[in-house]
């Protein structure tokens, strides 16, 4: 990329003036270079490579199966198809927790190898040692609050969390100490809106929700969600902007179609 590219290229300071002057965040999952290059294109701030690769790209169940060589595998295809995007790519279930000498490596990984411009983990105070760890080395690190997916088995079901007051006054304290450890954003997922906008008044780093209404910073959802790919997966927070799902099944079922009937290849598209 030349130092006179024409594209501007956003970073995690430049999320931080959206917050400043309330201009709302966008943020989409990809997981391959081609789909990267459409979402940049379509103009979105920031790519998330999901964890959530584990449900969408592998067919699991939970987001906890995937490993970090394929999650490292993800982001190089999604930063080879983008020009102007935040690149930030989730740690897995198990890279992160509990030893912050393990996290550190793990991020680094994930710079080094992936290319990623920031990591993602999910955790507040449980997890202090490691963000520190990670920032101290000059790594951006987005938060992760709220329904935190890599602990499904804990929580036992994906409903919206912190509804009671315990797990409320949690989570803004928890949003609170990873301003204060430096992380440069923190994803709201599945929590009441009016949390969320405490949550995004409490703090001058950008929240970016996902079922977390509208007072949030930022917005992000997974690509296959929205684009209407995921048939099964229809979630009250969901917007579907597309539906693929019938569009892709319906173009395959007329190739199949004009194939058998030896209408394709025509002419035209022989040699
Ligand atoms: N495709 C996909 N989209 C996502 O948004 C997503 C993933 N995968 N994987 C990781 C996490 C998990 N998330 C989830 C998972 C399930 C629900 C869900 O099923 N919610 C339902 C029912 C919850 C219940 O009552 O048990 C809902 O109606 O919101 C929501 C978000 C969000 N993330
Ligand atoms: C839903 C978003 C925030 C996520 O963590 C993922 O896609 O893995
Ligand atoms: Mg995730």
């Amino acid at each position: 990329m030349s130092v006179h590219s024409e594209i501007k290229k956003i970073t995690t300071e430049t999320l931080r003036k959206m917050k400043f002057d309330k201009e709302k965040i966008t943020m989409l999952t990809a997981y391959d270079f081609t789909t990267a290059k459409m979402v940049d294109a379509g103009g979105v701030d920031s790519i998330l490579i999901g964890d959530s690769a584990a449900n969408v790209m592998a067919g699991f169940e939970t987001t906890l199966p995937i490993t970090l060589d394929q999650m490292i595998y993800h982001t190089q295809c999604v930063v080879r198809g983008v020009e102007r995007a935040l690149v930030v790519a989730d740690l897995p279930f198990g890279t992160y927790q509990s030893n912050p000498e393990k996290a550190l490596e793990s991020a680094v990984r994930m710079m080094k190898e992936g290319g990623a411009h920031a990591i993602k983990i999910e955790g507040g105070k449980e997890i202090e040692e490691s963000i520190r760890k990670i920032v101290n080395a000059g790594i951006p690190v987005c938060g992760h609050l709220g329904l935190t997916p890599q602990s499904i088995y804990q929580f036992g079901t994906y409903k919206v969390r912190a509804k009671e007051d315990a797990e409320a006054e949690k989570l803004i304290s928890d949003c609170k100490l990873l301003e204060e450890l430096g992380c440069f954003a923190v994803v709201l997922e599945k929590i009441p809106a009016s949390l969320a906008k405490k949550a995004s008044e409490s703090i001058s780093i950008p929240t970016i929700g996902i079922g977390a209404g509208q007072d949030c910073d930022g917005q992000v959802l997974v690509y296959h969600d929205m684009v209407g790919m995921n048939q099964g997966f229809s979630p009250k927070f969901l917007r579907r902007y597309l539906d693929l799902y019938s569009e892709i099944t319906g173009a395959v079922s007329q190739y199949v179609k004009d194939v058998k009937s030896a209408d394709f290849p025509n002419d035209k598209e022989s040699y």
